[in-house]
């Protein structure tokens, strides 16, 4: 037992995890040789669809929601990607995972949910993830979920997932560990693989029941992309035939991490809070309404 010190060993475990990852993709960059190193630096023009840069260039709420839609509040879809830049990046992750078999490497899968799939982070995609972050998805989510940091986005996990026949076949309810989440569909054909959606909630609300107007389920769309707040909770139903393979991108905010220490309602965004929030005011107002009226009640009197 050693409560003082605690935490100089989890630092300690932090430093000794962060440098055997740091080594882990040392060994990957300078062995691995890419097959479409365009794809490794950011090119808006080849990589999204025109409508998409429009949006961003003219960085307002309006042009924002002239290219989403919102089917179920704070989720929203539009048209990200070009097919080119898919199939480029989809034929990239075939390639690496082709040379992880051949040289027997044991990679780092996505997070403890994922049997296959990878981190793109881990073999070079790295700096273009960063500016996709940056230029692409904070702008989005500074307008649209700025409560929980989305105008402060500062480091990402990026990776792609892969269901199908000898992939995984779906995926649990779960929460991300994002403050915001993009999430874009590459292909290939399937079919199956719906999300299901069941509300936002904070660390203490997470495993409370799902209001009926939270129930949003939805299917992908090759090219299409998702945002959405990472602690709205979620899942994938199976993929019944074919391959379907997304990249998601965990956008995080330190800054964001570090305000929700000091905070402990957080009705702006959980469900659940702001449930209860309601409840206390109703019940605030029958109280009222039921003094005023034992007042009134005994003035008469
Ligand atoms: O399967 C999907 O499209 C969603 C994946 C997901 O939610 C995740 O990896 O966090
Ligand atoms: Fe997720």
């Amino acid at each position: 037992m050693f409560p003082q010190g605690s935490c100089f060993y989890v630092a300690l475990l932090y430093l000794y995890q962060a440098q055997r990852h740091r080594e882990y993709r040392q060994k990957i960059i300078s062995n691995y040789q890419p097959l479409h190193r365009d794809i490794y630096s950011m090119h808006p023009s080849a990589f999204f669809v025109p409508t998409f840069l429009k949006a961003i260039n003219d960085n307002t709420e309006e042009s924002f929601r002239n290219i989403m839609s919102e089917p179920s509040p704070g989720v929203f879809t539009f048209e990200m990607f070009q097919p080119q830049f898919c199939k480029l990046l989809l034929s990239e992750v075939e390639h690496f995972e082709e040379w992880v078999n051949e040289v027997r490497f044991r990679i780092m899968r996505p997070n403890t949910m994922n049997k296959y799939g990878a981190v793109l982070d881990d073999f070079g995609l790295e700096t273009m993830l960063d500016k996709l972050m940056e230029g692409f998805v904070r702008p989005i989510s500074k307008v649209f979920f700025p409560e929980v940091g989305g105008s402060t986005l500062d480091s990402h996990h990026g990776f792609v997932v892969e269901y199908g026949k000898d992939r995984d076949v779906d995926l649990g309810f779960h929460v991300d560990d994002s403050e915001v989440t993009l999430n874009v569909c590459l292909g290939k054909q399937f079919s199956g693989g719906e999300l299901f959606f069941r509300g936002t909630r904070c660390d203490k609300h997470v495993n409370t029941g799902t209001h009926s107007e939270e129930i949003f389920d939805y299917s992908h769309a090759p090219g299409r992309a998702l945002l959405h707040r990472g602690r709205h909770r979620h899942g994938a139903r199976a993929t019944t035939s074919g391959h379907r393979i997304n990249l998601l991108l965990w956008c995080r905010s330190s800054l964001f991490r570090e305000m929700k220490k000091y905070q402990k309602d957080f009705s702006s965004w959980c469900g659940e809070c702001l449930h209860e929030k309601k409840e206390r005011q109703q019940q605030s107002v029958v109280a009222t309404r039921s003094e005023l009226l034992r007042r009134e009640g005994e003035s008469t009197a």
